[in-house]
């Protein structure tokens, strides 16, 4: 059941005690919990994910990545660690450690070949994600990212009322931004209690090689209006740039030097909403 005193949560809790649901893992002592969030798939939710890790733990940082995208898990295959298997006892399940430390569990980790489709039912796949969340051995972290699934359905349902998230990372492209699929998604985290703390506008421009000119590909007028209305901070922009789109190929490690400097102040941003927050 839930012990208030270990929840993450605790602090700013607003939610009725007794019809709490989520179940604290005694052995896991976890001070944030950050999860990332789209409208929709595809707009690079695990590829923020993964950056945000990162950049945390470079900061020195104790950091975990909880890959809630059950049926369209992208978190091994980013962090390199694609081949690699999740030991399990009868009582936990230990997550994967990257080389430089960053805690990850994702349910490619427990199944033979990334490429089988995940073919199981709503009530199933969020079984899982409740099962990350308690019977993984986290231990002691500083963060845990949760890769959310995409959209609004069942399973985010699930995340957002068995896991005590602290806040909440949009990740939106520009032609969607004002678009109802990232007001549905607001909507939902306001409706579960969940602080949004803001909204990364990736795939926001290309960088002319030339003159170094931002160039928008999409016209984004309504956005501030958009931005004031929600009352949310626009946290950031990551351009359309080919080291991220290689993320997937080639894995972080190669495209490390352009994504630091793009992503540091989105962090610092993120951070600071969070300590607000508090
Ligand atoms: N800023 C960017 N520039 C270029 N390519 C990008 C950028 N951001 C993400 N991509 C690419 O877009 C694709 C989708 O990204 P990602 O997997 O992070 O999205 P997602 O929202 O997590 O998707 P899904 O919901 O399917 O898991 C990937 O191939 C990724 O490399």
């Amino acid at each position: 059941m839930s012990n208030c005193n270990s929840c993450p949560s605790n602090d700013g809790c607003s939610k009725d005690k007794d019809k709490c649901m989520v179940e604290n893992n005694p052995m896991n002592s976890i001070k944030n919990v950050i999860g990332v969030m789209s409208g929709k798939g595809g707009v690079g939710k695990s590829t923020v994910s993964v950056m945000l890790a990162k950049k945390l733990r470079q900061s020195g940082f104790k950091v975990g990545i909880l890959d809630a995208d059950i049926t369209g898990p992208s978190i091994p295959r980013l962090l390199g660690l694609k081949n690699k298997r999740a030991q399990s006892t009868e009582q936990f399940i230990f997550p994967v450690e990257t080389e430089d430390g960053i805690k990850v569990m994702s349910l490619n980790f427990m199944i033979e070949d990334e490429n089988e489709p995940v073919i199981w039912r709503g009530p199933v796949v969020s079984g899982a994600v409740k099962q990350f969340w308690t019977d993984v051995l986290w231990e002691e972290l500083d963060y845990l990212i949760i890769d959310m699934p995409p959209g609004t359905g069942d399973v985010a349902l699930t995340v957002m009322q068995s896991i005590p998230i602290n806040g909440l990372v949009m990740v939106s492209v520009p032609q969607d931004l004002v678009s109802m699929i990232v007001s549905k998604a607001i909507n939902m985290a306001n409706k579960m209690d969940i602080k949004v703390l803001g909204i990364i506008e990736n795939m926001s421009y290309i960088l002319c090689p030339d003159c170094d000119k931002k160039i928008k590909l999409f016209e984004g007028k309504n956005v501030d209006t958009f931005l004031r209305e929600s009352g949310l901070n626009l946290l950031g922009e990551l351009p359309m740039v080919s080291s991220i789109s290689n993320l997937s190929h080639y894995g972080y490690e190669n495209s490390k030097e352009s994504l630091d400097t793009l992503f540091s102040p989105i962090v610092t941003n993120i951070l600071k909403t969070l300590e607000e927050e508090k």
